[in-house]
Formats: structure tokens, C-alpha cells, sequence
């Protein structure tokens, strides 16, 4: 049996007097997908940035593929493997969304010796494999929301991740969008990708996850099978108790 492709040690994140990200430990395996829940302000966006680099860790180690990273910048985190969506999307607008691809595509295989021509075909591969494949020349900034998450998606898959850290990739979207977001993560997964995903929707996360970990004030409070994690006192008062109230 293979080992975990993500270790997270004690991972602690502090801004001023607060602590956003405390002591929190978990693994993750190849093919794993791992749903990251919890309420807002909890911690989640933070703990994703101190896996993929764009924020360091105040305290705790964090290791990829036995090799540790929580010093490496985020892009040489990024070309060992691991990519990331951002909540807040930032296509090229006045390019194609091909070609808003096509750069994730380069980045992964190392910048500018690449052939653009061969960049454009892998992008195309994963436009179709989001199901933007009919988008390709239109342009980034013609895309509704439902499709510039896909294209977010496709950019960074482009980049042929081993681990995609997905946030929110679901929020805004309607129910039928949500099970074609869904089957997309599933299909990555079957790629023996790793795949970390923050989620606010309850029903979609517990359908998708392997495991569900919790986060709380910063702190791990749960992680474990959905099922249970769903059914646990602490995680009910904390989280769900609080969104039935909203
Ligand atoms: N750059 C920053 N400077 C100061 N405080 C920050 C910074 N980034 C996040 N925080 C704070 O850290 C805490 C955790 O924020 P974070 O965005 O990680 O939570 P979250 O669980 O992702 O929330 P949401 O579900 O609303 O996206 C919050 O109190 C937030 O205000």
C-alpha cells in the first residue's frame, strides 16, 4: 500500500492576536478526496494556502510525497504537483478560454520551451473533460459564473496535478450544476488524483467525500466517514446547528 501524498503536522497560522489555523494534523492519500467543512471564519481557505504556498505556516511541517515543502513558494509547490482553485476566479478576460487553459497547461510543463501548439491541445483535453469543450474560443470574460468555475477547474487540472485543493468550486451554482461539478471531481479522483475540497453545500460534500474533516475556531473538531462526522454532538453544534439557525 502506497503512503499518504500530503502529511499536514501541526499546522498553526496566526495573524496578529488571531490564530486562523491551529495545530491541525492530517493525511491524505492518492485517489483520496477529503471534503473540508466548517463554519465561516473556521479556517479552511487558510489551511489550503499553507498547503499550496501562498501563505506560510507560523508553526508545522508540511510534507508532499515524503518531501517537505512549507518552505518552497507556491509555484515550485505548483510544479511538484500541487494545484489550487481560487474562490475569488481570475481568468485572462480578453483571452480565449482555450488559451486561459493553455497557461496552466504551460506552467505545469515548465514555462516557455513548450510548444504553444502543444499547450493548446492538452487544454482542449481538459476543457472537454469539464465540459467546456464547445466554449473553447469564445472569450474568459463571456463565461457565466457556473462557467468560469469550470474553466478555474480546468486551469488548474492543466497543470496536471497530483493534489487539487478545490474552494468552493459549488457555491452559486444550482443543483444540476452541482452533480456535473461533482462528477467532474470524481473523474479526477479516478485519475488517482488527491483532492482536498472546501464546501458549504452539506449534501454535495457528503456525497463526494471519502472523509470529512472539520474545522472550528481553527481547530480540527472532526474527521472521519461523512456519516459519522455529520452525526457527531461537537461538529452538530458547532456547524450545522448554527447554519439550521441561519
Ligand atoms: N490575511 C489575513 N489577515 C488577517 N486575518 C485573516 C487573513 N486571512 C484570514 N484571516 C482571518 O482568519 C480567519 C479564518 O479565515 P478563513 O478565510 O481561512 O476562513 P474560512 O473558513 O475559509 O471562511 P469562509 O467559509 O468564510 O471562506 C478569519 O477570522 C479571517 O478573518
Amino acid at each position: 500500500m502506497s503512503g499518504p501524498i500530503l502529511e499536514v503536522s501541526h499546522a498553526t497560522r496566526r495573524f496578529a492576536g488571531l490564530t486562523a489555523v491551529n495545530d491541525v494534523s492530517f493525511t491524505l492519500a492518492p485517489g483520496e478526496i477529503l471534503g473540508l467543512i466548517g463554519p465561516n471564519g473556521a479556517g479552511k481557505t487558510t489551511l489550503i494556502s499553507l498547503i499550496s504556498g501562498t501563505l506560510p505556516p507560523s508553526e508545522g511541517q508540511i510534507r508532499f510525497e515524503g518531501q517537505d515543502i512549507h518552505q518552497l513558494p507556491a509555484f515550485r509547490r505548483a510544479r511538484l504537483g500541487i494545484g489550487r482553485t481560487f474562490q475569488i476566479m481570475r481568468p485572462f478576460p480578453g483571452l480565449s478560454v482555450l488559451d486561459n487553459v493553455a497557461v496552466g497547461a504551460l506552467f505545469g510543463q515548465g514555462g516557455g520551451q513548450a510548444k504553444l501548439a502543444l499547450a493548446r491541445e492538452q487544454a482542449r483535453e481538459c476543457l472537454d473533460f469539464v465540459g467546456l469543450g464547445s466554449t473553447a474560443d469564445q472569450r474568459a470574460d463571456s463565461l457565466s459564473g457556473p462557467g468560469r468555475k469550470r474553466l478555474e477547474l480546468a486551469k488548474t487540472l492543466a497543470m496536471k496535478p497530483k493534489l487539487l485543493l478545490c474552494d468552493e468550486v459549488m457555491a452559486g451554482l444550482n443543483h444540476v450544476e452541482i452533480d456535473e461539478v461533482i462528477d467532474v471531481i470524481r473523474k479526477v479522483r479516478d485519475q488517482g488524483i488527491a483532492v482536498l475540497v472546501i464546501e458549504h453545500v452539506i449534501k454535495a460534500i457528503k456525497s463526494l467525500s471519502d472523509r470529512l474533516l472539520v474545522l472550528h475556531h481553527g481547530e480540527k473538531i472532526a474527521d472521519g466517514k461523512p456519516d459519522e462526522v455529520l452525526a457527531d454532538a461537537t461538529v452538530v453544534e458547532a456547524y450545522l446547528g448554527k447554519r439550521r439557525e441561519a
